[in-house]
């Protein structure tokens, strides 16, 4: 088999034990790769901070570009299909971690959220994995989505309906043209809807919500509670916003240390499939990296699903992260990027056990591993 010269984001974990005997990989802070670093380059790996377009790749002779994310606003697929260059994406890698955090949300900001009506939008594999939890712990639903239907999903109403829930949940990627466009879905006409005292999540794309707008309405409507996690011009934020929001995170509801490892996995399968590897040859890998790095389930204990939620993941110190990188002057530009280096090691809620075969918290831990699908 060829040796393949990868050149791959320095932030994509696993890169030796699954990608090192493909060839040489060439790591490289994802923010700022150019052209000249994808000379000689055949494989190219990325997160979300990467722009791969033809300048990117006009001097290269890359044939696989695979990015270990959700998200894919930032692949030009067009070019790609043009140049003839293999691509791949990681579909749902993160979509555990990106609930959990929507649900530590809805813990910490609104405890009483199973009594209330949560609003999704964007009901993919994010969004469909809460609903499916939600919906499974009997909670009143409202979503939109204008590629579903009815009848898989019998909630399915208007943005603005679901705009006028006690809790929206925004999950959509970015999609700038078409029929169906996202970015500013959420804007000065449609942000007075909603009701001054709901709790708005936003974990999809920044550019969904306009930032300016949003700020301007959170001096009119303080109460609005918001939990931020993606916001518009990522790394160089609005950072007048943060006072104004119950939580502001630097777009890491996605980080779980699955969801970043299932990226790699996925990545590694697409691109050694589209090599002819032996599929036992890659299953063996696969299985061997998980068992290394994942190690052994954790017992959790608690009394209601909320303490069992935020026994996993305390949000509120990660609204610190931003509030801290703001106190010390660093500009944003840089310190964002920082702060999603360093970020730490988040289990998600599948990583856990309750050691009480029976009751609620052993059914709530049940249900995360069966909405996985
Ligand atoms: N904050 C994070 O860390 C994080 C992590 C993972 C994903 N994301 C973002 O979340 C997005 C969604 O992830 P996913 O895995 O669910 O993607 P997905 O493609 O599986 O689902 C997206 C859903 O949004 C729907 N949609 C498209 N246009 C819409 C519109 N105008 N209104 C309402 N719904 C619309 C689609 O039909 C689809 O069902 C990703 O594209 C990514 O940008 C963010
Ligand atoms: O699209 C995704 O998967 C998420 O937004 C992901 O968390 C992005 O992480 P990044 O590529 O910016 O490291």
């Amino acid at each position: 088999m060829t040796h393949l010269r990868i050149v791959a984001d320095e932030n994509i974990p696993a890169l030796e034990p699954l990608f090192g005997d493909l060839g040489d990989i060439i790591k490289l802070p994802g923010r700022h790769m150019c052209a000249d670093d994808l000379v000689d380059a055949d494989v190219l790996l990325v997160r979300s901070v990467t722009k791969v377009n033809k300048a990117l790749l006009s001097k290269s002779r890359v044939k696989f570009v695979g990015t270990c994310t959700i998200g894919t606003d930032h692949l030009d697929k067009h070019y790609f299909n043009e140049a003839g260059i293999n691509w791949s994406a990681a579909p749902g890698c993160n979509a555990g971690g990106v609930v959990q955090y929507a649900l530590a949300a809805m813990a910490t900001y609104s405890p009483d959220w199973s009594s209330k009506t949560v609003g999704i939008v964007g009901c993919g594999n994010v969004g469909g994995r809460l609903y499916r939890t939600l919906k499974a712990l009997g909670v009143a639903l409202k979503v939109s989505d204008p590629h579903k239907s009815s009848t898989d999903i019998p909630e399915l109403t208007t943005l603005d309906d679901v705009l006028t829930a006690d809790i929206i949940c925004v999950h959509t990627p970015l999609i700038r043209e078409g029929e169906h466009p996202t970015e500013n879905l959420i804007n000065a006409a449609n942000l007075p809807v909603i009701n001054p005292n709901a709790l708005l999540i936003s974990a999809g794309r920044g550019e969904v919500i306009d930032n300016q707008v949003l700020y301007e309405h959170l001096k009119s409507t303080p109460t609005l509670n918001v939990v931020l996690d993606v916001w518009s011009g990522e790394p160089d934020i609005l950072t007048p916003l943060m006072p104004w929001l119950r939580c502001g995170t630097p777009h890491i509801a996605g980080y779980s240390f699955e969801g970043k490892l299932n990226g790699s996995l996925m990545i590694y399968q697409a691109l050694a499939e589209s090599l002819a590897i032996d599929p036992l040859a890659i299953n063996a890998r696969l299985d061997a990296v998980k068992r290394e790095i994942l190690g052994e389930q954790e017992a959790l204990a608690a009394n209601s699903i909320n303490e069992a939620v935020l026994a996993t993941y305390n949000l509120k110190a990660d609204h610190q992260l931003i509030e801290q990188a703001i106190e010390s002057g660093e500009p944003m530009k840089t310190a964002f990027d920082k702060l999603r280096k360093a970020y730490w090691q988040r289990r998600e809620l599948g990583h856990y056990y309750c050691p009480q075969k029976s009751g609620k918290i052993f059914d709530f831990l049940q249900l995360v591993n069966s909405v996985k699908k």
